[in-house]
C-alpha cells in the first residue's frame, strides 16, 4: 500500500471552526479532484469560489515527503493536519552580564508552527533527498522513543548535525524541519517550541559569566521540556565554536571558566537529548570531524553542499516567478520546469528561450560552487545594476542581467581571493 498523502491545512487565525469541521470541508473538496500533485498548494485565490472554505482556510498544501509523483485521488489515503500559525514572532531571551550590566541575546524562542517559517520548507531546494531523509530520521527516532526501544541495544538518538559550507541553508533547514515536525507530530505534541541558542555569543564575551548564563538558560529549557506534550526543538548553530572555545581554554588562551561553561553546555545538551520530547539540532561550517564528543554521537549527520545545477535552476526559476508575480519583471511568461526542457531535448523556441538561457546561468553558477545564499542575492543585483531601464524588463532581458550579475559576482569573488580574504558566501 502506498503511504498516505499528508494534507497540511492552515486555518485562519480568526476562525473558530473545529478541526473536524475544517477537515470535512477540505475532504469534500479533494474528493472531486482527479489527482494530487505533491509539493503543490492551494492558496486563498484558488479557493475563492468556495466561500465556506475561504472563511476558515488560508492555505492547503500537499506534502512532498512521501510521494514524488502525482497521486490519484481514488487511491489516496489522506492524513489531515489542521493548524493555525503563531504570529507573535521570536521572543528573545536576554541575559544581563552582572559585571557590566550589558544585555545580550542568549536564545531566541518561537512557538511553532510560526508565521515566520511558513513556506520555508518549500523554498529550500536540494536534489538529494536531504529534506525527506531528515524528517524520516527524526520521525523514526520519536517512534522508537514512544515504543521504548532501548538506545543501548539499538543505537538511535534525536541529535541532528547538518554540516557544510556557509550559506547552504543549514540553519534554514533546521528551522523548516522543526516547523514541519510541529505540524506532522501535532497529535503526539499539540504544542511545539523552537529555541535557538546563541552559542557563539555565549562564549565570545563573558567567559567569567558564561557558566552562570548556561545554567540559567537550561533552567528555562528544563521548564519548557517538563511539559511532555510539548515538542522542544533546540538549535545550536555553529557548534564548532564550542570546540574552539574549549581548545582555546585548554591552551591557556582563555580563562579556565570558559572550559567549565562549554562543558556545562555540552552536558546539559546531552541530558536534554534523553528527554523524549526534545530534539537537538546542530549545524557546523566545519566539514571534517568536529571535536565535540556530544556532536560525535549524533546519529543523523548530513552534509549540506552547494546546490547542483538542477537545484540552482529551480532556485533561480522560483526567483524569476516571484519577480513576475510582483510585476518587477513583466509581462508574466512561463519559466519551464527543467523536466519540460529535457522532454523537448532543450530545443530552442520563442517560448523556451528565456528558460534555456537561465539553464546556462545555472550551469555556470553551479560550476563555481555558488551557495544558495549567494544565488538568492543575484536577482537583486541583476535588477539594481544590470537591468536599469525605468520600466520592468521582460524575462529574457532579466535573465541576461542575471548572467551579467553572476559574472560580476565571480569576478569580485576572485579579486577578494587574490587579496587572500575569505569569500563571504
Ligand atoms: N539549497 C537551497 N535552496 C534554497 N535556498 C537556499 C539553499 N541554500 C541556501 N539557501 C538560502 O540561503 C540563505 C542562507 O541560508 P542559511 O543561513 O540557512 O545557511 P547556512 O548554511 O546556515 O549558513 P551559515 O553557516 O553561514 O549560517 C537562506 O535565505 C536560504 O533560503
Amino acid at each position: 500500500m502506498s503511504p498516505p498523502v499528508h494534507v497540511e491545512v492552515v486555518q485562519k487565525l480568526q476562525s473558530r471552526a473545529s478541526k473536524d469541521y475544517i477537515k470535512e470541508m477540505v475532504h469534500s473538496l479533494l474528493i472531486n479532484f482527479v489527482s494530487i500533485s505533491p509539493g503543490s498548494s492551494l492558496t486563498e485565490k484558488d479557493l475563492e469560489d468556495n466561500l465556506d472554505l475561504t472563511e476558515h482556510v488560508q492555505m492547503i498544501s500537499f506534502c512532498d515527503i512521501d510521494h514524488e509523483t502525482e497521486v490519484s485521488v481514488t487511491q489516496a489515503e489522506f492524513v489531515y493536519h489542521i493548524y493555525k500559525l503563531d504570529s507573535f514572532g521570536a521572543e528573545t531571551d536576554t541575559m544581563t552580564d552582572s559585571s557590566t550590566g550589558e544585555e545580550f541575546a542568549a536564545a531566541d524562542m518561537w512557538a511553532l508552527p510560526s508565521q515566520e517559517f511558513h513556506g520555508l520548507w518549500e523554498t529550500l531546494i536540494y536534489d538529494t533527498k536531504l529534506k525527506e531523509d531528515t524528517v524520516r530520521f527524526v520521525e523514526t527516532a520519536f517512534d522508537f522513543a514512544d515504543k521504548g526501544v532501548d538506545p543501548n541495544v539499538v543505537g538511535w538518538n534525536r541529535v541532528v548535525l547538518l554540516h557544510g559550507p556557509p550559506g547552504t541553508g543549514k540553519t534554514s533547514l533546521c528551522r523548516a524541519l522543526a516547523q514541519k515536525l510541529s505540524v506532522r507530530l501535532s497529535d503526539r505534541f499539540p504544542r511545539a517550541r523552537l529555541v535557538e541558542i546563541n552559542a557563539h555569543g555565549l562564549f565570545s564575551k563573558w567567559f567569567a559569566e558564561s557558566g552562570k548564563l548556561v545554567a540559567r538558560l537550561f533552567e528555562r529549557l528544563e521548564e519548557i521540556v517538563a511539559d511532555k506534550r510539548l515538542l522542544a526543538c533546540v538549535l545550536v548553530d555553529e557548534v564548532e565554536s564550542l570546540a574552539h572555545a574549549r581548545r582555546a581554554a585548554l591552551s591557556g588562551l582563555e580563562p579556565s571558566d570558559s572550559i567549565r561553561a562549554v562543558n556545562a553546555l555540552l552536558t546539559q545538551l546531552d541530558r536534554l537529548r534523553r528527554r523524549p520530547n526534545a530534539l537537538v539540532l546542530t549545524t557546523s561550517n566545519v566539514t571534517g570531524a568536529i571535536d565535540v564528543a556530544f556532536v560525535d554521537r549524533a546519529d543523523i549527520k548530513r552534509r549540506v553542499g552547494p546546490p547542483s545545477a538542477r537545484a540552482t535552476y529551480e532556485i533561480l526559476r522560483g526567483c524569476c516567478s516571484e519577480l513576475m508575480t510582483r510585476g518587477v519583471v513583466a509581462p508574466r511568461e512561463p519559466v519551464f520546469e527543467l523536466r519540460l526542457l529535457e522532454d523537448s531535448r532543450f530545443a530552442e523556441s520563442e517560448s523556451s528561450r528565456p528558460s534555456l538561457r537561465l539553464w546556462e546561468v545555472a550551469l555556470e553558477a553551479a560550476a563555481a560552487l555558488m551557495s544558495g545564499r549567494a544565488l538568492r542575492r543575484l536577482p537583486f543585483l541583476a535588477r539594481a545594476l544590470h537591468a536599469r531601464q525605468p520600466g520592468a524588463p521582460d524575462l529574457l532581458h532579466f535573465v541576461m542581467a542575471l548572467r551579467a550579475a553572476l559574472h560580476q559576482y565571480l569576478a569580485d569573488a576572485a579579486e577578494l581571493e587574490d587579496d587572500s580574504c575569505p569569500v563571504s558566501n
